[in-house]
């Protein structure tokens, strides 16, 4: 399923019309879908207020309220703008209202409002239908953002249309406040805005509508991630040996922060791979063997550990980076390993060290995986992170592409950028996985996974989905509070199979 931009989505309702389909129709199409979707949760005590702004989105609200009061419910509805200035589609559908005689009033002044605030207090449900992907960067009025207050006080439910309105569709940042909404209604495909930054604060619960609109039609390669189109697990043959299911190495860990390691070597063997070697620094080797699980061998290395010291032919990829701090110089390590032939995930600290290097990644012919959160992404491209946070799209797929390394820009709804300008958002995980350690279990299962014969972008596609559903599965069950790194790994099994 494809993720796109207002100005994708716009192209995409172009090429619809261009098809046959008129505009009228599509709106037709999503004002209908969206009050079937509304009508499930109401009763015949429900009094629904809707907000209708001056371009198509209105116009889906104008449609809205129209299927609402055929079916016998209590509509109020409200133009947020003079008739006039009402778009075409929007001007069409609000004739048919007319001509049911059905009532609309128009908020122009502080009496209006105050109407409208009057019947807040008997309404059950408030739909958002201010704007849409039409929102543009620039002021919105004071009088909208009243709106918008007056609807975040309300204390029933609230729907917003498409997105919520204020909230820019692009990069999921309001222009000046927004309405925050439980339930968003996206037409036909996410928009990058609904995933990105504050996008899923503000949009609540998303339900996906179908209006038929072919998002094949524009050449644009931003997908949301559904567990069917992962490449993993794979089935195992019976023919075969621990040696089959990726020998991973784990260069982890550092005086203070041994637990690092034990968290990746978990979740690259709870993720499926064969057989975990972890290298640690000399000083932290007994207190790292004493928690280890059995399973696992522990070494210890200098810093002048090659890919070769290393390398065995059964190995079958590196991890290095969490826990290894910053006291010591890797850079020489990350060199090295980015000469030698074996898949490398770096992590953490790891980043730090490849700042130093990083253009070694584009003299490197081995496949490479960097899993940075986005501070850490801001110190290696060296732009500040608010530049970033503006345009994480266009940054990590530069990188991606231009140091030919997979990125996994790590945050609620994680982005894997691949080398060929691809762009995968994942949607699982939860908040409650803002916890320490869980992104050297991350690491650890990209890596386990990488080593079981997947090529290390789809092992990020996959590691990272079920990193996130193991997340979401510790939460239904038992909450986001007390969800730690060992949930992750321990809630594996239930959704890993
Ligand atoms: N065929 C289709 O296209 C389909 C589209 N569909 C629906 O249409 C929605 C997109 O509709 P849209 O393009 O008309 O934009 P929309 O979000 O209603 O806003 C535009 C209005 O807002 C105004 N405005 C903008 N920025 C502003 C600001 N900062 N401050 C103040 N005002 C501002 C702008 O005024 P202007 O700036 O032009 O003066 C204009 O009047 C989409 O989300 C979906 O719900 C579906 O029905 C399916 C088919
Ligand atoms: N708010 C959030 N919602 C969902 N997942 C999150 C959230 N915050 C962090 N995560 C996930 O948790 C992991 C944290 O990784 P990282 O920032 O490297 O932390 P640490 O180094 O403490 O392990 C990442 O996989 C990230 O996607
Ligand atoms: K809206």
């Amino acid at each position: 399923m494809k993720v796109v931009t207002p100005k994708e989505m716009a192209v995409m309702d172009r090429h619809a019309v261009a098809a046959g389909t008129p505009s009228i129709e599509l709106m037709e199409r999503a004002g209908h879908a969206c009050a079937e979707v509304i009508k499930v949760d109401l009763d015949e005590k429900a009094q629904i207020i809707i907000l209708c702004g001056p371009g198509n989105n209105g116009g889906d609200g104008l449609v809205i309220g129209r299927s609402l009061i055929e079916d016998g419910y209590t509509v109020h509805l409200f133009l947020t703008a003079d008739r006039e200035k009402l778009s075409e589609d929007s001007q069409i559908s609000l004739k048919r209202l007319e001509d049911k005689n059905i009532p609309i009033r128009t908020l122009q002044d502080d009496a209006d409002l105050e109407d409208l605030s009057l019947i807040m207090k008997r309404a059950t449900h408030v739909v958002d239908a201010i704007f849409g992907t039409g929102l543009v960067d620039k002021e919105i009025p004071a009088s909208y953002n009243r709106i918008f207050d007056l609807v975040n006080d309300f204390d029933r439910e609230k729907i917003a249309i498409d997105i919520p309105s204020g909230l820019r569709g692009d990069i999921g940042l309001t222009i000046g406040n927004g309405i925050f909404a439980d339930k968003t209604i996206v037409i036909q495909n996410y928009k990058t805005g609904c995933l990105l930054n504050d996008g899923p604060d503000y949009t609540g619960d998303t339900i996906l509508i179908d209006i038929g609109i072919d998002e094949n039609s524009i050449p644009n390669e931003k997908y949301y991630t559904q567990e069917s189109d992962l490449k993993f697990p794979q089935k195992r043959k019976k023919n075969t040996h621990k040696y089959d299911y990726g020998s991973v190495v784990v260069i982890a860990g550092s005086k203070g922060m041994s637990g690092a390691g034990i968290l990746s070597i978990e979740g690259a063997l709870k993720s499926g791979g064969g057989l975990v070697t972890c290298y640690v620094p000399q000083d932290i080797y007994i207190p790292v063997v004493a928690r280890a699980p059995a399973e696992a061998l522990i070494k210890t290395y200098d810093c002048n550990i090659t890919s070769d010291d290393i390398k065995h032919d059964r190995k079958k990829v590196i991890l290095i980076g969490p826990g290894i701090g910053r006291a010591k110089n890797y850079s020489f390590i990350l060199e090295h390993l980015l000469e030698g032939s074996l898949p490398v995930v770096i992590d953490a600290d790891g980043i730090h060290h490849l700042a130093v290097v990083v253009d070694s990644l584009k003299e490197s012919k081995t496949p490479v995986v960097i899993t940075p959160h986005f501070a850490e992404f801001s110190k290696l491209i060296d732009v500040p992170r608010e530049d970033i946070l503006k345009d994480p799209i266009g940054y990590g797929q530069k990188f991606a592409m231009e140091y030919q390394v997979v990125v996994v820009l790590k945050g609620y709804r994680t982005m894997i950028f691949g080398t060929n300008g691809e762009i995968w958002f994942n949607s699982t995980g939860n908040p409650g996985m803002a916890t320490g350690g869980s992104g050297d279990v991350l690491a650890g299962m990209i890596a386990g996974i990488a080593g079981q014969n997947v090529n290390l972008f789809e092992a990020a596609r996959a590691g990272v989905f079920y990193h996130g559903k193991a997340g979401d599965y510790y939460a239904e069950h038992f909450g986001q509070s007390t969800l730690t790194a060992h949930s992750i790994i321990e809630s594996l099994k239930y959704v890993l199979k």
